[in-house]
């Protein structure tokens, strides 16, 4: 598209629209229509969304339904789907998908169907990992591995840390996982001290096999296993590697019969279904991890086939876009109830924040609507002792996502009651409030004087309003956390072509870095640092005489 999506009329009436919503209260839209959460909720892949407490009407669905037609949403999910150059900043697919293409539909790159490589890298992490677990891939020493070291940074360890932390009932014993992405050496140096350098396993994991912070790590790793046993003829037995990059990967000293190879179409943000994911297949068995690859696929079925009303990923895309541009929402929030969880916000924060946090279009055009919100949360029931006071008597717009286990992974009678009444108490005291003469009637039976009673009431109303969707699912098992991963990867594509931008470049990241590497120069140049400004030349100064 050439214009902005703003300049056209659907973009017009939904600004109209949202101004006649801005004084209804959400709990008047279900004061109104008693059928809100049957219209508002579906179920897909074993997840259950109701979206019914949004800023939502028949209305707003169908114009936040047209605003898809308008940018061709399904025939964009098409072109995602079977390879086109999506990506267009760096010219390539972006087909997380067809890693997970358990219908074995032919995918064509460059007029080559990319499955036969995805199914050879796949059977190479399965023989790989079942070695590892049934304890036939020795170390040096001749010792079974019993640790695992992901060393990797942003894609090549948050999707693999956050997977293997939420599916430890389902790891394999005696296996232990590590994961290790800081340039700051205590990361590496606390994780060392508690492994064994006979039984310990490093993957690194890195599709440039250049990145600073990752290289560092891997260096580091590998001195002191050397230092540790002797010989660099251990390296061989303890360390692989995962990449696009061979000829970096053999620079370094790894062999490539230990490589486990990827494509320049597998976005780092999207890469853990790929080799990326091996820390993964080995901590919870190849079986598993391809329950995993299921749960997504599934997901990609229900995303490309789906009508767009009934669509999971698409109903939360348009509700993003529709906070973001039309409501001001600076923020969404991710409250996971399932500790299992714990790690999903930050997860999300780069699906999410280096996707979509783009101010021009695919054609470099200047957007004049907000664009991606910035995404945050922790597991809801700490929130609610810490940030939820903000969500509820804060002067922000905060939507917020609860996602909700019906079951824990370990279950200890009582517990999960009170999880699941606090997930439901705070997304119902959110949009519901506790109006003025509500407040007043609650304080009346404390007895308090007349005049205390009214100074005490303005402290203890809640305006409410706050929007929220609530996703169910029974327990996560690899396939649930799967199909949960592929509806926020599904959720942030279609918030990108509503917006018109390239969901898989990553452009933002790349003037720091090359700062980073003049200033590691500066740093080591002993002569005053100058030129920069004076906070910067002051800083660098600053530090380099106190350098130990
Ligand atoms: O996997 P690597 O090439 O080491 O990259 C690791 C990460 O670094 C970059 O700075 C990008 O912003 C991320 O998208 C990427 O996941």
């Amino acid at each position: 598209m050439s214009t902005l999506i703003s300049h056209t009329p659907i973009w017009q009436a939904l600004q109209t629209h949202q101004r006649t919503l801005t004084a209804v209260h959400l709990r008047d839209l279900f004061a109104q229509d008693p059928q809100r959460f049957v219209k508002y909720s579906l179920s897909a892949c074993g997840l259950f969304l109701d979206f019914s407490k949004n800023h939502l009407t028949g209305e707003t669905f169908n114009l936040l339904l047209d605003l898809a037609r308008k940018v061709a949403l399904e025939s964009r999910i098409e072109q995602l789907f079977q390879g086109d150059n999506v990506n267009n900043t760096e010219q390539r697919a972006a087909l997380h998908t067809a890693l997970r293409n358990h219908s074995q539909y032919p995918i064509l790159v460059d007029n080559k169907d990319v499955m036969p490589a995805v199914n050879a890298v796949l059977a190479k992490m399965r023989q790989f990992s079942e070695t590892v677990n049934q304890g036939k891939w020795l170390g040096y020493t001749g010792k079974r591995i019993d640790t695992l070291v992901n060393i990797g940074i942003g894609g090549s360890d948050l999707g693999p840390l956050m997977v293997v932390r939420a599916l430890k009932a389902f790891h394999i014993q005696p296996l232990r996982a590590y994961f290790v992405s800081n340039a700051d050496s205590t990361q590496l140096a606390e994780i060392l001290a508690d492994c064994n350098p006979e039984t310990t396993l490093f993957i690194v994991a890195s599709k440039t096999f250049s990145t600073q912070e990752t290289l560092l790590n891997a260096h580091s790793a590998r001195r002191w296993l050397i230092e540790k046993l002797g010989t660099p003829m251990a390296v061989a037995r303890h360390f692989v590697a995962v990449s696009t990059n061979t000829q970096l990967v053999q620079d370094f000293g790894i062999d490539t019969a230990n490589m486990f190879e990827f494509w320049g179409w597998v976005g780092g943000r999207y890469s853990l279904w790929s080799a990326i994911g091996l820390s993964i297949a080995v901590m919870i068995g190849m079986d598993n991890f391809e329950q995993l690859l299921a749960g997504a696929h599934a997901m990609d079925r229900h995303f490309a086939s789906a009508p767009l009303a009934e669509n999971m990923p698409v109903i939360l895309g348009l509700l993003g876009v529709w906070y973001s541009s039309f409501w001001s929402a600076n923020t969404h929030v991710i409250l996971p109830y399932d500790v299992a969880l714990e790690h999903f916000p930050a997860y999300l924060q780069q699906l999410v924040m280096e996707s979509l946090g783009k101010q021009v279009t695919k054609q470099g055009i200047n957007v004049d609507y907000a664009t991606c919100p910035i995404s945050w949360g922790t597991l809801g029931n700490n929130g609610q002792h810490a940030f939820y006071q903000l969500l509820h008597q804060g002067t922000q717009l905060v939507p917020a996502d609860f996602l909700v286990a019906i079951e824990s992974q370990h279950s200890l009678g009582e517990h999960q009651f009170a999880v699941l009444s606090n997930a439901l108490a705070q997304a119902h005291v959110l949009m519901q409030g506790r109006t003025v003469a509500e407040t007043r009637e609650t304080l009346q039976v404390t007895g308090l004087q007349a005049e205390a009673l009214e100074a005490a009431i303005p402290h203890r109303v809640f305006k409410g309003n706050q929007p929220s969707n609530t996703l169910v699912y029974q327990k996560l098992t690899p396939q649930v956390l799967g199909a949960l991963i592929a509806l926020y990867e599904h959720k942030t594509f279609v918030q990108s072509v509503c917006w018109g931008i390239n969901a898989f470049d990553q452009w933002g990241v790349e003037l720091g870095k090359q700062m980073a590497s003049t200033f590691l120069t500066e740093l080591k140049n002993t002569k005053p640092s100058q030129g920069y400004n004076s906070s910067t030349d002051g800083l660098l100064n600053y530090i380099k005489t106190r350098l130990v």
